[in-house]
């Protein structure tokens, strides 16, 4: 024979010889009492269980109820201050009755009128008389009260339930209770063997048609049951990093920069009085281009200016580097190896027209270098660019910046440790700690430019700038612990789906 799932297991719950109710079978079947005693009908119908329904009737104080099985019933109370007060021989008036029977309010009425219900007394002109020969401790109502408050509502008379109904101090409720027990026929179905039917999961035309839906168990929806998880699309956790270090740094009265990803050496190294045979200029640090391998629109007198810079120095104190200065080199094209190309494109007044101070501009854009790819370093990353243009600047200014800005992404702990670069003086490196490995890791560099790099621009105030790494930033905020998690080839996307992005 072949069944519905839950039928099956109710015939297997039930017994032959003790009923069981449904909602036993229920608990132990794990479904809900609905499914059980659908199953448990449809199988009565197949003359594989009887049920049997039993109707029992509870019954539950109210709150006053539950107050008087305390405090005993006010009538009761009334009854034992006036014995106490003599009132069985002289009527003693109400009012002198209230504190030591402790009634106020609408119990003075709920006790006055079942006072004279019960025959404890009688009530004229406002004076209470007593029967001596009453007894409130067998008063039927009290005793039932106390009962029930204690669940022994065994052998209480219907009249006294009734009356205490009316006097709204329980409730009665009915409840039916369904039990099976397994027929003849259910016990040798069962030792004959019952297979679970197939359930369909879609009505088919072809089932009405054929009148084979009637039969058939529809599968029920398990509203519960684990789904695949389907990913929508999502800004990238980098992304969505970068716009908001955008709108941060605007929020600081920054403007945003931009320029050439591939660009004349001379912008990315010569303009920085980085010296021509610098390592990080040579074929291993830079990404250069062959075709076209060089532009000609340099501004001529900038190039004499920065040629001199390198030469002989700027000012009295400053000395150059008194080595030969290549016009041809610094004319080569290479993919930025970071954004302060952008910054010296500005400073230059190349970009943004006249530039005077003060003059706050910043870029999150991408750079370039040929290093060897590890745990925090890619070949092409994005740089935080800052610069601020102003009359007097200190390093101050810097680490307030740079406090104000990780705040914003909740990150307090930063640490700055001096540091050299051939175009800042003073410079720092900065570093913040890793949330979960607690290391600190680099995550800029930064400094004041130098008066080899501001003269030649023909600017006459303080520069500060910097360059922030936004995947260390990343890390920092995501819990990254490596870089290639966050971009590139080998990004792990189950980890940029659930990253969490928080400040
Ligand atoms: N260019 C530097 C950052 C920097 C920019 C401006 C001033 C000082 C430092 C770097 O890539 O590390």
């Amino acid at each position: 024979m072949k069944l519905p799932r839950t039928q099956v297991a109710v015939l297997e719950t039930a017994s032959a010889t003790e009923p069981r109710s449904i909602s036993a079978i229920a608990v132990e079947t794990d479904e809900n009492e609905t499914a059980i005693t659908r199953a448990a009908f449809e199988l009565a119908d197949a003359g594989l269980l009887d049920v049997t329904e039993e109707t029992t009737e509870s019954v539950t104080l109210t709150e006053e109820g539950e107050q008087y099985a305390e405090y005993k019933l006010p009538e009761v109370r009334l009854y034992r201050a006036a014995i106490e007060h003599g009132a069985e021989e002289t009527p003693t008036s109400i009012g002198e009755l209230l504190d030591p029977a402790d009634l106020d309010g609408s119990a003075v009425e709920i006790a006055l009128s079942n006072f004279a219900r019960k025959g404890y007394g009688e009530i004229e002109n406002g004076s209470v008389s007593v029967d001596p020969d009453q007894d409130p401790d067998s008063d039927a109502e009290a005793a039932a009260l106390s009962a029930i408050d204690s669940d022994s509502d065994v052998g209480i008379s219907t009249d006294v339930l009734a009356a205490l109904e009316r006097r709204e101090l329980l409730v009665r409720e009915e409840t039916t209770t369904r039990s099976v027990t397994l027929t003849d026929d259910g016990v040798t179905a069962l030792m004959e063997g019952i297979e679970v039917a197939d359930t369909v999961g879609q009505l088919t035309p072809e089932l009405l048609a054929s009148g084979e839906w009637q039969d058939v168990d529809f599968a029920e929806y398990n509203v519960e049951a684990d789904t695949e998880t389907i990913h929508g699309g999502r800004t990238h956790v980098l992304r969505r990093i970068a716009n908001r270090v955008k709108r941060v740094l605007v929020g600081m009265g920054f403007n945003e920069m931009d320029g050439p990803h591939v660009d004349a050496d001379f912008w990315i190294n010569d303009a920085l009085f980085m010296p021509q045979d610098h390592p990080a200029r040579t074929h291993w640090g830079r990404f250069a281009l062959s075709d076209p391998d060089r532009i000609d629109d340099l501004p001529d007198e900038l190039v004499d200016r920065v040629r001199s810079a390198h030469r002989t120095g700027v000012g009295e104190e400053s000395e150059g580097y008194h080595s030969p200065w290549d016009e041809d080199f610094a004319r080569e094209l290479a993919l930025r190896g970071h954004t302060t190309s952008l910054s010296m494109r500005y400073l230059a007044g190349e970009a943004a027209g006249d530039f005077e101070p003060p003059q706050r501009y910043f870029s999150v854009e991408k750079a370039y270098r040929n290093d060897t790819l590890d745990a925090t370093h890619l070949l092409e990353f994005f740089q935080i660019e800052g610069l601020v243009m102003a009359e007097k600047l200190s390093v101050r200014d810097l680490m307030g910046t740079f406090t104000e800005f990780y705040r914003q992404f909740g990150i307090t702990d930063i640490r700055f440790k001096p540091h050299y670069n051939p175009y800042t003086e003073p410079s720092f490196e900065l570093f913040g700690r890793h949330p979960t490995t607690g290391e600190l890791i680099e995550i800029g560099n930064s400094g004041l430019f130098r008066p080899e790099v501001l003269e030649p621009l023909g600017v006459d105030c303080d520069v500060m700038a910097w360059g922030l790494a936004l995947e260390r930033l990343a890390m920092l905020i995501t819990g990254a612990e490596d870089i290639r998690d966050l971009h590139g080839t080998l990004t792990d996307l189950e980890f940029l789906r659930t990253a969490e992005v928080t400040y």
